[in-house]
């Protein structure tokens, strides 16, 4: 898969050539390749940004830069994904990263300021598929941060990327997952600071820890995200407990 970012602060993208992305990159699995936006800038001052039309706070990110990027990056006839990071995007989900991670080319914008002229998208969607994208109702102050996340989410879903694929497939929010979070994970020492490691975990009696794991995971979705409990599993009935 090759993955192309552009970005006004290229280095932001630094931390992607460590850990399992860095070795899916050096082994090939995947082709990165990340963009100065302001190489595609003709001025001497290299500018980006302008004031927005019809006035408000702050600058807008040009069209002409982000488009003679994509013509490089993206000749015509190419099949490609872009991904323009905004706060109004569509919220990432693991079920988007799955999608991503079967994307022979993915393209990923991450703008600044108040954000990229909206005719880019606009015009990009002329001739390759466009999804703009936020990772959570939070506000950041540039694409790039939620650029880092997006690449690690569906890079990992990648043949090859990590090293034991099984545990992908009991992860939260995995596709083939029942959509519960994951239960509590324990190793040695069995005794900690006065903590014990549950008894089942040391029993040996697979049957019994493979419920133990279900019941806790289920009772961890029930009280931290009910929404994600298939109707069977959900309760009415308010529990009064110690936020954990
Ligand atoms: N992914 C993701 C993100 C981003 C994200 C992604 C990309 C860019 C590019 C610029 N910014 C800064 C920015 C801040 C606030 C606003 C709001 N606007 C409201 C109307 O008035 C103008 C301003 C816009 C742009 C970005 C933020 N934030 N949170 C996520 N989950």
């Amino acid at each position: 898969m090759r993955v192309d970012v552009v970005s006004i602060f290229p280095d932001y993208l630094a931390p992607l050539r460590l850990s399992l992305v860095g070795k899916a990159i050096e082994t090939g699995l995947i082709d990165l390749a990340v963009h100065d936006l302001r190489d595609w800038t003709h001025d001497r001052h290299r500018t980006v940004d302008d004031t927005p039309y019809g006035g408000g706070a702050g600058m807008v990110m040009r069209p002409e830069p982000w488009g003679e990027a994509l013509d490089d990056l993206v000749p015509a006839g190419t099949d490609a994904r872009l991904l323009i990071m905004t706060p109004s995007g569509r919220p990432f989900d693991q079920r988007l990263a799955a999608e991503l991670a079967a994307e022979p080319r993915v393209i990923i914008a991450c703008g600044r300021y108040e954000g990229i002229d909206a005719r880019v998208a606009e015009h990009a969607a002329t001739r390759m598929r466009v999804d703009e994208v936020s990772i959570g109702d939070y506000v950041l102050n540039g694409g790039e941060a939620a650029a880092l996340v997006i690449i690690e989410a569906f890079a990992r879903l990648i043949p090859g990327v990590i090293g034991n694929p099984e545990s992908l497939a009991e992860e939260s929010h995995s596709a083939d997952h029942d959509q519960l979070l994951e239960y509590p994970v324990y190793t040695k020492p069995a005794a900690w600071r006065g903590l014990e490691v549950p008894e089942v975990l040391l029993s040996g009696h697979h049957g019994r820890i493979t419920a133990w794991r279900h019941e806790r995971a289920v009772e961890l979705t029930r009280r931290r995200r009910p929404e994600l409990l298939p109707d069977a599993e959900r309760t009415d009935e308010l529990e009064v407990r110690p936020a954990v």
